[in-house]
């Protein structure tokens, strides 16, 4: 078992990945939140599967349950309307300040019980439980939480860092191999961002065809503590963790464009490629760069572009919060394992588009 220390500024938190933690989840929760009344807001694929772990181990613990939030599985269920319901449900429930939310499933989950508890009474603690690889890498930690608009992904959300991550990889032997697939998107920026050797390391040996658990459980803990050290240092997204949105900018539009048909990891997989080979078209890194970017995508069956017209894909970059005005701050490789952030107009984003295909 590993524990990773995230010291955000709003908030100070652990970690925790290993294999066999939902059974321990009541323990290491109590240690955390003493007596509180938890209550677990989860989906109709994931809630079958681990929701009732989940509570005989918080009951176990001696922690009072209250009866489960399940919403119906996947990205459309990102919304306004589902957010509502569940806020509806912690209040027929009668949490309280005190009390807690435990997420448990992928990425959307996170992202929706999250911002519930951000804006539930004005705000109440939140546990993530990932169970998909996205989640557990990535959006379980750092406290960004959201629902998506027709006009876009994640375009109302607040900052909430949960008060507890814990990331039980045993829950990962029942992802099906395409979401699986998905997820390595994410692996892959991170390593883009910050890690060289991992980035070899997964060209040589994808993770969608060497999946053991000591392998998941290192590559996890890799994964939380590179996004642990930009989110520790820039909780807000004021600079550093900006470069965090790698391969997003054209990732969300295609995502978005694509009526959300096409998984987030795999969207994001695809921008990066774009923005690597027009980053090196541009001379900001070099060729050797952006092919090695392409090979570890590849290497792991993710897609390296996108089809759809620039013009369509502009649309929905209108969207980016990195927008400011007629500029937008992109996201590109100097080399593997270093990215910097750079202001381009929109016309020129345009143009990188055009060149990344
Ligand atoms: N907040 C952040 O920092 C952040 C970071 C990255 C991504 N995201 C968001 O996360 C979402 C993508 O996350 P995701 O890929 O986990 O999506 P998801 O939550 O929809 O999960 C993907 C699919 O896997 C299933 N699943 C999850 N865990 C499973 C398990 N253990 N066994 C069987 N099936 C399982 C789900 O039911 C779903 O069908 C997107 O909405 C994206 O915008 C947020
Ligand atoms: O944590 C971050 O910061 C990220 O940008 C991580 C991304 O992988 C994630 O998809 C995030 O939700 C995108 O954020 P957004 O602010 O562009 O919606
Ligand atoms: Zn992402």
């Amino acid at each position: 078992m590993r524990r990773i220390r995230v010291d955000a500024s709003s908030r100070a938190y652990d970690v925790v990945v290993g294999a066999g933690l939902l059974a321990r989840l009541g323990d290491l929760l109590r240690d955390v939140v003493g007596t509180a009344r938890c209550c677990v807001v989860t989906e109709t694929n994931v809630g079958p599967l681990y929701a009732e772990a989940v509570e005989v181990s918080l009951a176990a613990a001696g922690l009072e349950v209250a009866p489960r939030i399940t919403f119906p599985a996947g990205e459309a269920s990102k919304t306004l309307a589902t957010l509502a319901t569940i806020l509806g449900g912690l209040a027929e429930r009668e949490l309280t300040r005190d009390d807690v939310v435990i997420a448990v499933g992928g990425g959307v989950t996170g992202d929706m019980a999250g911002l519930a508890a951000a804006l539930y009474l004005r705000g109440i603690a939140v546990v993530q439980v990932p169970t998909s690889l996205l989640a557990m890498v990535d959006s379980s930690v750092g406290g960004k939480t959201a629902v998506d608009l027709p006009a876009g992904k994640n375009l109302v959300g607040a900052f909430w860092q949960p008060s507890l991550v814990v990331a039980d990889v045993e829950t990962l032997t029942t992802v099906p191999n395409e979401l699986f697939r998905d997820s390595c998107g994410e692996v892959v920026k991170h390593a883009v961002l910050a890690d060289a050797q991992m980035l070899e390391e997964l060209a040589q040996r994808p993770l969608t065809s060497f999946r053991d658990a000591r392998r998941l459980e290192d590559v996890v803990a890799r994964n939380v503590a590179i996004k642990r050290n930009v989110v520790s240092a820039d909780e807000r997204e004021r600079g550093l963790r900006q470069t965090l949105n790698l391969g997003h900018t054209i990732g969300h539009a295609i995502e978005a464009a694509s009526d959300f048909s096409l998984g987030h990891g795999s969207c994001v997989a695809a921008g990066l490629c774009m923005m690597a080979r027009a980053a090196a078209a541009r001379g900001w890194c070099a060729h050797e760069t952006s092919e090695r970017v392409e090979r570890c995508v590849a290497a792991h069956g993710l897609p390296t572009g996108s089809d759809l017209p620039a013009d369509v894909l502009m649309s929905f970059v209108a969207h980016d919060k990195k927008r400011h005005g007629d500029g937008v701050n992109v996201v590109v490789p100097r080399e593997v394992g270093s990215c910097e952030v750079r202001r381009v107009s929109l016309s020129e984003l345009r143009e990188l588009v055009e060149l990344g295909r």
